[in-house]
């Protein structure tokens, strides 16, 4: 089986910022470094350069919503959602919000006021129905103040209180040297990735303001003072030409400004940014937010208004730009850092705050908490209020997320300390999406007969969801050989096509868009009238969020989902690559704590491939272990920054020896290297314990003698690195313990995906289309199990969903035995007979070498555990014999 799934290609990236290549050296110096091996000076091969709580008391959870005139349909999602929240108190509600003034929403052209479902999001669109639908107007609703982008900024310092008049400073128009590269995203896994670049810096933002500079002072100073719905209004006027909040933003935004941390659970597109940018405007200091994706970053700093000067940190960077953006940082220049959760296992990164006020932390995609979501990361087990506090001295945070489950928001709640109270949510999937359900016994056709149907042939902007990369190519060229235009889209592309087919997108010149989970993250394009789900998504976490790409404009949009069973069994399949055994857990244990003491200050490293292929566990999963064994009950060490820890070193100017008698690190780096093809090859952790350095220090003093000409250097082998804070006492309970976490975490994976199938299946087969479905329109029903699924209560038992995967098998236990006689000189775990018998590669047991085995995949359609199972006893069996 093909893992070429934009989300199973997911690799967690904090390794630290890459630094130039070292220059060219002097020709005489290349003459010199061309002695051969014996020589001291061997010249350095083609230099690759440095890849350098409050307790929750339970939920029921709070609904906020604001009355608006138009929420009064009974048959509306709204009112079902409102209905099945569990112990919902109008009366609390009073106490907890202002209820806005019943709203008018303005009705957009082509959509039937019936249809008009109650949390339909109105746009800023003036009152009049637009006579036609704009096109080339992706901007979302922004004011355009000043198009030359010689606005004025407002400048910032940090912890300013009180009423000085605040200094307006002139706008640079300098060009930018960069583009703000588009990065490969995989929503499956979000994370930090690559970019082709990346700007830390404000220029990148993209609206500048011709504000009054005296009335927004006075409104900033009077939101301040009070944030009344009045002033805040104001604000909002003047900022974003905004005529009124939309449900929940004025609740979050006066919680917020209240120094009141809170949990915000908005649909996609219904503007949660607005909810910390204005916070950010009003409150003195510095806001962060968490972003998981370097794309997302480099989208929401585009989209922040000029008023509001902006920042980003994240590990891609280079040097330049990460210090350009301390440099403004330190200034008092900036006012929203957007920063990824990786920084906060950086002690320099914290360090750098020293006095600046943080004014709050805003988590975005907070769901990333939860192990229990459907993109759990585990770089966000860091974001504790308890953590936060104390290295920041954060007492505010605003999380906020599209899509949670009520288990979800628990964790997300109690890991933030945010009061129960302090939930403001409204149904997370608009009612201006239509869902239909196709199921299909051939894709590709009834792909295009959708495509060429006469309902769908007229809708302008398309996106189709395809899982793996393969598939992306393979649809797009498909729909260009029938005729229809389009572009494929996914996380190998390069970066430029990338950009370029999203610019092109919303510019309206392309029309239909084949994309992984790649495409859509930060991508703000309010009139997507139509999203194909070729490929069933793998939670209904990840239906909402796709869906929520079309109608952000609040205009009727169109969501088909085209059912197979096969791309159910794959997926199915492939969430049992991150599970692990409780054999292979405490030989990583024993790794990890294989010195058996605790030395102050002494870093170890985990090579990331080496170890991966050695346990047989993906680097997330190493990963995840880690920060449990850092973050759980115990702490049993402290993760420092990841590093290439493999240094090989070339030296240019003084002798080796020499110069170790006047750098003492260097003289203990030539002890503790090997010499490899008469370079010094050493370890940068062996070499820091000796020194008395952390690595990083180690690093930094290398960069030194690079910077004056002595050395360059190769780094590779990129790790883990930790320090060791306490041994553990029982290594067996710990294993199971562990063990028994993750195994909850990848069957909670595997019920998202069972319950995602059941409600497709459903509607695509058993629906009785009673309640308003017809054909292959189900809203009704997908809407009712949709609910069903968020508003579950968070301590209730999980359901079982009845799975189409076979319990048995005639030949399963004979296979096994044949297997294992034929490969006889290999050493198997169940687990790892299973996944070749799933087609699942993993680190030990790559497809390139297994994938020709007569028995991959063979049995991907029998339930994972029931392989396992015959697996564990042919094994014994085996085990006996030989
Ligand atoms: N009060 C408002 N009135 C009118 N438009 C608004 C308002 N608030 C936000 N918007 C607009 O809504 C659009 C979506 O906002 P935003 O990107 O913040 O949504 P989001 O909730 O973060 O979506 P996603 O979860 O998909 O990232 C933006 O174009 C923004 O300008």
């Amino acid at each position: 089986m093909d893992s070429d799934s934009d989300s199973a290609a997911s690799h967690v990236s904090s390794t630290p910022p890459r630094i130039p290549n070292p220059k060219p050296f002097p020709r005489s110096q290349h003459k010199r470094k061309s002695t051969p091996k014996s020589q001291p000076f061997p010249s350095p091969p083609p230099s690759s350069g440095d890849p350098s709580i409050n307790s929750l008391h339970g939920l029921p959870l709070k609904i906020h919503r604001s009355s608006s005139s138009d929420h009064h349909r009974s048959t509306s999602f709204s009112t079902l959602f409102k209905a099945r929240r569990p112990a919902f108190d109008p009366s609390d509600l009073q106490s907890i919000v202002d209820l806005s003034p019943p709203k008018k929403p303005t009705l957009p052209e082509r959509v039937d006021p019936s249809k008009l479902h109650r949390n339909w999001i109105p746009s800023s669109a003036p009152p009049e129905l637009p006579q036609k639908r704009l096109r080339f107007s992706s901007e979302g609703n922004f004011v355009r103040l000043n198009i030359n982008g010689y606005g004025r900024r407002y400048s910032f310092k940090n912890g300013r209180k009180g009423k000085k008049p605040l200094r307006f400073r002139k706008r640079s128009g300098k060009p930018r040297t960069k583009s703000a590269g588009e990065n490969e995203i995989e929503m499956g896994c979000l994370e930090e990735e690559e970019e082709e670049s990346c700007l830390g810096d404000s220029q990148m933002q993209g609206r500048s303001s011709g504000l009054d500079s005296g009335r927004f002072e006075e409104a900033i100073v009077a939101a301040r003072e009070d944030p009344s719905e009045v002033n805040l209004l104001e604000l909002l006027r003047l900022v974003y030409g905004h005529s009124s909040f939309r449900d929940g933003q004025l609740e979050a935004i006066q919680k917020v400004v209240a120094g009141e941390s809170t949990m915000l659970v908005l649909p996609t597109g219904a503007g949660k940014s607005l909810c910390y940018q204005l916070p950010a405007l009003i409150l003195p200091g510095v806001t962060l937010v968490v972003s998981p994706l370097v794309a997302l970053m480099v989208d929401q700093l585009k989209h922040l208004p000029s008023v509001i000067p902006g920042g980003l940190l994240s590990s891609n960077q280079t040097n330049e730009e990460a210090s350009a953006t301390l440099d403004k940082l330190r200034e008092g220049k900036i006012k929203v850092l957007f920063v990824s959760p990786e920084r906060f296992l950086n002690e320099g990164f914290l360090s750098v705050f020293g006095s600046t006020i943080i004014s709050f932390v805003a988590v975005d995609e907070a769901h990333c908490i939860s192990e229990w979501s459907h993109n759990f990361r585990p770089s966000y087990l860091r974001l504790r209020a308890s953590i936060l506090r104390a290295k920041l001295n954060v007492k505010c945070m605003l999380a906020m997320t599209a899509t949670a489950t009520s288990k979800t928001l628990q964790e997300i709640m109690r890991a933030l300390e945010i009061p129960a109270v302090n939930l403001i949510q409204t149904c997370q999937i608009r009612d201006n999406i239509q869902l239909f359900v196709i199921s299909s016994g051939n894709r590709l056709k009834d792909l295009l007969m959708l495509m060429k149907s006469s309902s769908l042939v007229d809708k302008q902007s398309v996106i189709i969801y395809c899982k793996f990369q393969v598939e992306t190519d393979m649809v797009t060229k498909y729909l260009c050989d029938n005729n229809i235009l389009a572009k494929g889209y996914h996380s190998s592309l390069p970066a430029r096509d990338r950009n370029r087919i999203q610019e092109l997108f919303c510019s309206n010149k392309i029309r239909v868009v084949v994309a992984t989970v790649a495409f859509g993250m930060g991508l703000d394009k309010s009139d997507v009238d139509l999203v194909i789900h070729y490929s069933l998504p793998e939670s209904l976490e990840e239906y909402v969020q796709k869906t929520g790409r079309a109608g952000r404009d609040g205009r009727l949009s169109f969501c088909h989902l085209l059912l197979d069973d096969l791309t159910y069994y794959k997926l199915r399949s492939l969430l049992y690559s991150d599970g692990v055994d409780e054999y292979a857990i405490n030989k990583l244990l024993c790794e990890i704590f294989s010195d058996g003491i605790v030395q102050d200050g002494h870093a170890s490293s985990l090579v990331k491939e080496s170890a991966s292929r050695k346990f047989d566990m993906k680097e997330e999963v190493l990963l995840t272990i880690l920060t449990q064994l850092e973050l759980g009950d115990v702490q049993y060490l402290h993760l420092l920054p990841q590093l290439n820890v493999t240094c090989t070193l070339y030296f240019h100017k003084t002798p080796p020896d020499l110069l170790s008698k006047k750098d003492i690190l260097i003289a203990t780096i030539m002890k503790k290297s090997e010499t490899k093809q008469g370079y010094f090859v050493f370890d940068i952790p062996t070499v820091a314990n000796t020194v008395g350095i952390t690595p990083t220090d180690l690093l930094n003093k290398l960069k030194n003698l690079k910077f004056m000409g002595e050395i360059t250097y190769d780094l590779k082998d990129p790790a883990f690195c930790f320090t060791i804070i306490k041994v553990p006492d029982d290594y067996c309970s710990l294993t199971s313990r562990i063990t028994k976490w993750l195994s909850e975490v990848e069957q909670c994976k595997v019920q998202k995906l069972d319950e995602m199938f059941h409600v497709a299946t459903f509607a695509a087969k058993e629906c009785p289309k009673v309640d308003g479905c017809f054909d292959n329109m189900h809203t009704p029903c997908i809407q009712k199990k949709i609910l069903d699924y968020f508003c579950r209560d968070a301590n209730a038992p999980s359901v079982d969903v009845f799975t189409k995967m076979g319990r048995s098998s005639p030949f399963l236990h004979a296979d096994i035995k044949v297997f294992l006689q034929s490969n006889s000189h290999v050493k198997f775990t169940p687990r790892a007979i299973a996944r070749i018998m799933h087609g699942i590669p993993s680190p030990a047991f790559p497809s390139a070498t297994w994938s020709k085995c007569h028995f991959w995949e063979r049995y991907s359609q029998i339930d994972f555990a029931v392989v396992m199972k015959a697996a564990t006893s042919e094994l014994m069996k085996f085990d006996r014999k030989t």
